[in-house]
């Protein structure tokens, strides 16, 4: 079914040296490029993708001198990619990279320009502003959009190259603008369900200041 596409992951970094390799080791067969933007980390992420990408020749690694955001890099990665099937992955850890083939499939066999990793984790440990601003922004998303969609902010998608929007946010507003703009676009939107791997030791970087970037997106696109 995968022959004859191209199929490339782009996974936006920012300080991930000890989740890095975890997901590295267990990219798929069928994936034929990796392409890790590491985003001005002050650790070792850029050491870990380099040495990631001697031993597998699909993996490219690109450094980006100072941070500028998730939106940012995943937008370097789309420019260093070719390939018509584009699936986004955290670098964290938090998605399984075994089931790529979830996100994948329904848009090889037709059925999906967009598809959603729906994320069914037990969250109920992150602080209340990020529970918070996803419930509101989720409503509201579904409300501009006239579709349900359960996972607004899921980090792991698959894209036909067709319905790839051109991202202008630089941070977490970026899964926002790209939900809205490839509805927009007419992409038939679907969502399959994946594991979440919750890391409470360990909260993202996402602030008060992105819920309002958050909120400028949905007006904005
Ligand atoms: N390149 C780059 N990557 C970044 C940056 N900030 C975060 N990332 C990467 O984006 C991923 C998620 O970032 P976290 O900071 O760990 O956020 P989270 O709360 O765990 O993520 C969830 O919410 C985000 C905001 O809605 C989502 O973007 C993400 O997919 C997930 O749903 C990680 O792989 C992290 O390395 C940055 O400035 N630059």
């Amino acid at each position: 079914m995968l022959k004859g596409r191209m199929i490339p992951v782009i996974i936006p970094a920012y300080n991930e040296e000890t989740r890095l390799p975890k997901v590295l080791e267990s990219i798929p067969d069928f994936v034929d490029e990796v392409i890790v933007v590491d985003d001005g980390s002050s650790d070792g992420t850029y050491k870990v993708a380099k040495a990631f990408s001697e031993k597998d020749p699909r993996i490219k690694a690109i450094r980006l001198k100072k941070n500028c955001g998730k939106g940012c890099a995943m937008r370097e990665g789309i420019n260093h990619s070719s390939g018509d099937v584009v699936v986004f992955m955290d670098a964290d850890g938090q998605h399984k990279p075994g089931e790529i083939i979830k996100l994948v499939e329904p848009v090889v066999s037709g059925n999906a320009d967009m598809v959603i990793g729906a994320r069914k984790g037990d969250v109920s440990q992150r602080p209340i502003h990020r529970r918070l601003s996803n419930i509101i922004t989720t409503r509201l998303i579904r409300l501009k959009l006239r579709q349900y969609v359960y996972d607004t902010q899921s980090g792991f998608r698959a894209f036909s190259r067709q319905f790839l929007p051109e991202i202008e946010s630089d941070r977490y507003e970026v899964e926002t603008e790209m939900l809205i703009k490839a509805a927009k676009m007419g992409a038939r939107i679907k969502e399959v369900p994946v594991s979440m791997i919750y890391d409470p030791s360990r909260e993202g970087r996402f602030g008060i200041r992105d819920v309002f970037r958050f909120i400028g997106a949905l007006l904005r696109f």
